[in-house]
């Protein structure tokens, strides 16, 4: 058996679960005797005869587990039978870093569940994954219990009974968010790049692009203010009237110089995605660097819309499922040169949604996520406030272009000594 199997399943009986269910996450574990006590939330409302299952993607392969997670589903999708239910799952130990394992959850009738099985054995037998179906029937007929397959021959199966778990203090996905969805350093973001080479060749392009190291030899003499905010918030329309007036460089993040690769690298999972703008980061860093020593430097997005858009992303549901205030997921990259001041436009709902449609531009998955699901916009603003590192003033882009422009540059002068 893989040697990453063997390790998740010597904790197994520790492990908690949590199947989201309208981007609510319902937790269960697992148990060795019933005490009485009720079924778990998401096997509420199921009948005796229905069987469920769990399909864990395991190994060790950071690449490969982030590619065939997506797969899995559209896998799972088009064979499942009708009337099977499928949601997104994971599985962690409590408090314990890298413990988060992503899969899902298939609800079944009765009347399909020898098919479902049929096919989760046969793809068992191929893939990288750990299967437990549940039944109820144990505990005196009212509990549920999980019996977790055998992932190789000579491993014997367990049984447990499953009960309710409380809510842990943050959502579990923080406890794999660093260096999965978040980089804190050049060389940990780039190692993601130099893996994924054989699977996606224009890796290698961009590893071309990048500078040697993520060091900056020196200080910028001028100051460099970033714009960030949500799409439409007018950070293009303010950047464009700083340069003018300042007569300021005007960079953004990511470069130009990743423009080709950008739409392909949106549509990969997010650990190369977030990579990818990670990496875009420290290539604006080195202009910023050299255009600072000439002039002062406005930036259209940096750092902040990386980590912000994916610390909510891999957090559902609401704001209070946001890893902590203070939390290390909100701290600034030790070797990625610190702006003198950014400024988080914010505009409410309703007139940037006007902003969106007169603009009439396309927009990424995630921007129109934004869009229509405003829990995730709650928690990207949240997050962008969170984020610690270079001093970060809100600005009220609801006023007139001029307006906003004249109350920036009174911000920038106080704060950078222009
Ligand atoms: N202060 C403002 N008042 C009204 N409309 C604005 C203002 N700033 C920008 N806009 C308009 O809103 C839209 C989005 O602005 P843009 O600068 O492209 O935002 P972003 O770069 O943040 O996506 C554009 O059509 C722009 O002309
Ligand atoms: N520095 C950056 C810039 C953008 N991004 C990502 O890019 C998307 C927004 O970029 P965009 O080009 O649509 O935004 P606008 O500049 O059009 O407002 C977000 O979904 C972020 O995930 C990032 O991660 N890091």
């Amino acid at each position: 058996m893989a040697k990453h199997a063997k390790s998740l399943l010597s904790r197994w009986s520790s492990r908690v679960f949590l199947v989201e269910v309208d981007e609510k996450p319902l937790y269960f574990r697992l148990q060795a005797r019933h005490g009485g006590e009720r079924a778990p939330q998401v096997f509420g409302q199921l009948r005796q005869e229905d069987r469920c299952f769990s399909v864990l993607v395991c190994t060790g392969d950071r690449i490969k587990g982030a590619k065939f997670y997506p797969q899995l589903r559209d896998k799972l999708s088009k064979e499942l039978p009708p009337g099977c239910d499928l949601t997104t799952m994971g599985s962690f130990l409590p408090r314990v870093r890298d413990s988060f394992i992503r899969g899902y959850f298939l609800k079944s009738s009765a009347e399909y569940s020898a098919h479902v099985e049929r096919l989760l054995r046969d793809l068992v037998r191929r893939e990288p994954l750990l299967v437990c179906s549940y039944a109820a029937g144990g505990g005196g007929g009212q509990a549920w219990t999980q019996r977790l397959w055998s992932p190789s021959e000579d491993e014997t199966v367990s049984d447990y009974f499953v009960v309710s778990s409380d809510e842990p203090e943050c959502h579990p996905s923080a406890l794999s968010m660093i260096n999965n969805d978040v980089f804190y350093s050049f060389e940990e973001a780039r190692d993601v790049f130099r893996k994924c080479g054989d699977v996606i060749p224009e890796a290698a392009s961009v590893l071309e692009m990048l500078p040697g190291s993520a060091g900056v030899s020196q200080k910028p003499l001028f100051p460099v203010v970033v714009l960030e905010g949500l799409d439409a918030t007018g950070k293009t329309t303010l950047t464009e009237s700083l340069r003018e007036t300042l007569g300021a460089a005007l960079l953004r993040s990511p470069p130009d110089c990743l423009s080709p690769w950008r739409a392909l690298f949106d549509r990969e999972p997010p650990l190369i995605r977030r990579a990818f703008y990670a990496l875009g980061n420290y290539i604006t860093a080195q202009q910023i660097a050299q255009e600072g020593m000439k002039t002062p430097v406005i930036v259209d997005r940096f750092w902040h819309s990386t980590a912000a858009y994916a610390i909510a992303t891999a957090t559902g549901g609401p704001v209070s499922n946001l890893p902590g205030e203070g939390s290390e997921v909100y701290s600034w990259p030790g070797d990625l040169l610190r702006p003198s001041l950014v400024l988080l436009l914010t505009l409410d709902a309703e007139e940037r949604k006007r902003r969106l449609k007169d603009r009439g531009l396309e927009k990424t998955d995630e921007e129109q996520k934004l869009d229509c699901n405003q829990l995730f916009r709650l928690r990207v603003e949240e997050a962008y406030r969170r984020i610690s590192g270079p001093p970060c003033v809100t600005v009220d882009a609801s006023p007139s272009a001029d307006k906003v422009l004249q109350q920036t540059l009174l911000l920038i002068r106080s704060n950078c000594h222009l």
